[in-house]
C-alpha cells in the first residue's frame, strides 16, 4: 500500500500511532465561513455588524452565523495558540483540523501552531461544500480530483510541502450535487490509493449520512476507515441512527458546547444540549457500539473560544468528560472515545 502505512501523518510529519494522545477529531484552528452566512432578522441588521461585546453575547450565540466577523476564525491565531496551550495542560494530545479548499485552509498557520503548542496537528485534503467549488473544481474529472487529494497527502496543499493526514471535511449539501458526488468519487478513490483515514460533512438532512456512505461503498471506499461528522443535528431517531451504525463508519458527535434553541441552518432541527449528547453516547455503548464513537467541538466561529466567552478547547475534557463518568460511561470506555478510537482511525493501513 503506501509509505505511511502503520503511521499517523501531522502538519510535523509522521509520527507512531501511540503519540496522539486524547484526540478532538473535527476541529479548525483557523478558517473563514463566509460562504454560510445567513442573513439576520429583520431589525438585527446592525447587531450583526457591531463588534462583538459583552452585551450582545447572547444574541451571538442563538444567531452565530448572521455575524460577519464571527465567521472569521482565521483572524485569532493568537487567541488560538492561547487555548491549545490551555487544552494541552488539560491532557489534550492531538487535534485533526478539518479545513478543506474553500473555507480558507492555512497550513503553515496550522504547522507553527503545532511547532508553538506541541499539540499534534492533523491537516484536511480536499474539498468543502459544493457553493465553495471553483469552476476550475468544477470542471475536474473524478481522476483528476483524485491526484490532487492523493497529492495534498503524499506532497504537501495549497502550494507548500505541508501534508495533509486526513481526506476531509468532505462537503456535501443536502440534496448532494454532481460536483460534491464527483469530490465523493475521488475521495474513495484516493482512500483506496492511500489507506488513509477519511471525514464527511453531510449535508443538513436525516437522510445525507446514508446517502453519502452509499456513494462511497460504490466507489470501492473503505467505509471502517470513514467518519460521519455531525451526527448531532442529523440523526435524532434511536431506530434510523441504529441503521446508519451498522452501515460501518465512525460515529462522531461533534458539536459539543453548541446550546442553540433555533438552529440557523434547518429550524426543522432541534439542536441537542451536551447533556443529550451524552445520553445519546450512552445509546450507542449499550447498542455496543464503543469501538466506533467520536467526540468534538467542531470550533469554527469566534463565539466558541474562550476570548468571547465561549467554551474553548478543553470544555470536552474538562466539564463532559466527568459527565460521561457520572452518567454511567465507564473509564475504559472514555478512554476508547477519546485516545483508541481516534488512533485506530488515523493510522494508515
Ligand atoms: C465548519 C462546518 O462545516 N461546521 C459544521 C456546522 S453544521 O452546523 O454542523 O453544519
Amino acid at each position: 500500500m503506501s509509505e505511511l502505512r502503520g503511521k499517523v501523518q501531522t502538519v510535523l510529519g509522521q509520527i507512531e500511532p501511540d503519540q496522539l494522545g486524547r484526540t478532538m477529531t473535527h476541529e479548525h484552528l483557523t478558517m473563514s465561513f463566509e460562504c454560510s452566512h445567513v442573513p439576520p432578522a429583520p431589525g438585527d441588521e446592525g447587531l450583526s455588524l457591531a463588534p462583538i461585546e459583552m452585551k450582545h453575547l447572547h444574541w451571538l450565540q442563538q444567531n452565530p452565523y448572521s455575524h460577519h466577523e464571527n465567521l472569521l476564525l482565521n483572524q485569532e491565531l493568537e487567541a488560538v495558540k492561547e487555548e491549545l496551550l490551555c487544552y494541552r495542560k488539560a491532557g489534550g494530545g492531538t487535534i485533526v483540523e478539518n479545513t478543506t479548499t474553500g473555507i480558507n485552509r492555512n497550513l503553515p498557520a496550522l504547522k507553527q501552531l503545532a511547532k508553538e503548542t506541541g499539540v499534534h496537528v492533523i491537516a484536511g485534503a480536499g474539498y468543502y461544500v459544493d457553493v465553495t467549488h471553483s469552476e476550475e473544481t468544477r470542471k475536474m474529472t473524478v481522476e483528476k480530483l483524485t491526484d490532487v487529494i492523493v497529492s495534498e497527502v503524499l506532497h504537501g496543499a495549497d502550494g507548500t510541502d505541508i501534508r495533509c493526514g486526513v481526506i476531509g471535511e468532505i462537503g456535501t449539501s443536502w440534496p448532494i450535487t454532481e460536483s460534491e458526488k464527483k469530490v465523493l468519487q475521488a475521495t474513495a478513490h484516493a482512500q483506496t490509493r492511500l489507506g488513509c483515514p477519511v471525514i464527511i460533512h453531510p449535508g443538513r438532512d436525516n437522510k445525507a449520512p446514508v446517502e453519502v456512505i452509499r456513494i462511497l461503498q460504490e466507489a470501492g471506499g473503505d467505509i471502517s476507515k470513514t467518519v460521519m461528522s455531525h451526527l448531532d443535528r442529523s440523526i435524532y431517531d434511536h431506530g434510523e441512527l441504529l441503521e446508519f451504525a451498522r452501515m460501518g463508519s465512525y460515529l462522531e458527535y461533534d458539536l459539543f458546547g453548541t446550546e442553540v434553541l433555533n438552529y440557523q441552518f434547518n429550524r426543522n432541527v432541534d439542536m441537542p444540549s451536551d447533556s443529550q449528547r451524552v445520553q445519546s453516547l450512552k445509546f450507542l455503548i449499550q447498542e455496543g457500539y464503543e469501538d466506533r464513537i467520536l467526540i468534538a467541538h467542531d470550533i469554527h466561529t469566534k463565539h466558541r473560544l474562550t476570548k468571547y466567552g465561549g467554551h474553548g478547547f478543553s470544555h470536552i475534557l474538562k466539564n463532559i468528560v466527568p459527565k460521561m463518568l457520572s452518567r454511567g460511561i465507564t473509564q475504559n470506555q472514555v478512554d476508547k472515545i477519546l485516545i483508541e478510537n481516534p488512533k485506530r482511525w488515523l493510522t494508515f493501513k
